[in-house]
């Protein structure tokens, strides 16, 4: 992160580069090969462009720095070519070093302390993350100069209705007019959208592993929009970094349990993304379950098909739809997804399977909940905003094992 200077529209010239073989022997063995292959030149690009660019890096706050999202921010940020951190901001940590917090990232000596978020000094912000408790980012945009582009990753501004907002969240929107101009930044369906927004809602780790796979099957008519039923996993992560009772290693370890169940806050943005796709209502009905793992999630979706459809159609078509998007595979029909797969990337595998009961599906996808789930889907949506490489940074392949 650091050293880097952005020319003006370098994106455009990026997406025209034709494609090669000269991609890493380990980007090519992946599923999405062309795809794969554009998005490092594009990257390998964007760093030429940036040594011998001509004006300053973008200048990056992130506020909530000290919780898990803001954190996997700055070390995605570590390997970000144009986007320098500028700003971090914690609550009960403000006045720390960031490597006291987070001595893992050896690396990020060069990033400010942790300030309060009434300390930042915004003329010398041209970016920020908002990686905040719900209800925090609609008070905190008071006072950040419009000009400041926004990814926020709270729930605050992802749902258009605020009356539903209201419903789901327990209180009023407090920034009705800003939640007009908000664009939903699930980045492979709103693509164009986020390009040209201010301030863009990042979706919920939840709502993205499940519309990933399904706005494209509804839009294409290829499954019912009746009987749609999500059963959804996630690491203990997702919960935050905050101290609660619940989330102690003796309360996880050794055991699964569901929650929120028929009254999780995601349902109304599955709902929404998934009633957009089909053009008219879509209701789900959605249990997420807590799992004794760091990271992690899985969508388990059971449809029903449509017009005909087999299972093999709907495979088809998502491979076939998600052919030239680096971050989303669709794999080899049979093959199972597993979380341990996209651990620590921004990657989401999808698959497709017969249900052993006639004229329905199975449809399993996965992502990181952090990354494609948040901090990484985040900054592919700051990248647009910024006019980078939509790729920039996010190319890191999963941990395993
Ligand atoms: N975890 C996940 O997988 C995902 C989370 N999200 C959303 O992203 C947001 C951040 O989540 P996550 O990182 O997990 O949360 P954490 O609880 O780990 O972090 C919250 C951050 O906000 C700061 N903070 C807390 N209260 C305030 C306040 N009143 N004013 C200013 N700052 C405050 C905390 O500071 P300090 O610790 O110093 O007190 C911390 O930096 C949430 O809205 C969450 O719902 C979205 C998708 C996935
Ligand atoms: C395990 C766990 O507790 N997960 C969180 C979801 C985290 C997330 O995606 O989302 P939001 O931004 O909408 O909070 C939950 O169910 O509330």
């Amino acid at each position: 992160m650091g050293i880097i200077a952005q020319s003006a529209d370098l994106s455009a010239a990026f997406v025209a580069r034709p494609r090669s073989a000269t991609a890493s022997p380990l980007i090519r063995r992946g599923c999405s090969c062309q795809a794969a292959v554009a998005a490092q030149e594009r990257q390998a690009a964007s760093v030429n462009a940036a040594s011998n660019g001509a004006s300053a890096a973008s200048r990056i706050a992130v506020l909530g720095a000290s919780g898990y999202t803001g954190e996997e921010v700055v070390r995605l940020l570590a390997q970000h070519p144009t986007f320098s951190v500028v700003a971090l901001t914690g609550e009960s940590n403000a006045g720390k070093a960031f490597s006291e917090v987070f001595p893992h990232l050896v690396t990020a000596t060069d990033v400010p302390k942790l300030t309060k978020i009434g300390d930042v000094d915004w003329s010398g912000v041209d970016a920020a993350f908002c990686c905040l408790p719900h209800a925090t980012t609609q008070e905190v945009l008071a006072s950040v100069p419009e000009h400041i582009k926004i990814v926020d990753l709270s729930a605050d501004f992802r749902l258009r209705d605020v009356n539903t907002y209201a419903e789901w969240y327990g209180g009023a929107h407090k920034a009705p007019e800003l939640q007009k101009e908000a664009v939903y930044g699930l980045t492979e369906l709103h693509r164009e959208q986020v390009r040209s927004a201010r301030l863009v809602a990042n979706p919920g780790c939840y709502p993205t592993s499940v519309q990933l796979p399904l706005c494209p099957l509804l839009q294409a008519g290829l499954i019912e929009k009746e009987d749609i039923i999500v059963d959804a996993k996630s690491g203990v992560s997702g919960a935050g970094r905050s101290a609660k009772v619940n989330l102690l290693y003796t309360e996880i370890a050794e055991g699964i349990n569901c929650y929120g169940v028929s009254k999780h806050r995601h349902m109304p943005e599955i709902e929404q993304g998934l009633t957009d796709a089909a053009g008219s209502e879509v209701t789900i009905s959605f249990t997420p379950n807590l799992m004794p793992m760091t990271r992690g999630m899985q969508s388990t979706c059971f449809v029903k098909l449509a017009n005909g459809a087999t299972h093999s159609d709907l495979h088809k078509h998502l491979t076939d739809f998600y052919k030239d998007e680096t971050f989303v595979h669709v794999l080899p029909e049979g093959q199972i997804p597993h979380t341990r797969y996209v651990r620590g990337s921004n990657y989401n595998h999808i698959n497709v399977f017969p249900d052993r009961i006639k004229g329905r599906a199975i449809i399993i996808s996965v992502i990181d909940n952090l990354v494609k789930g948040a901090s990484g889907q985040a900054l592919q949506n700051l990248n647009l905003l910024m006019g980078q490489p939509e790729e920039t940074g996010l190319l890191q392949q999963a941990m395993f094992p």
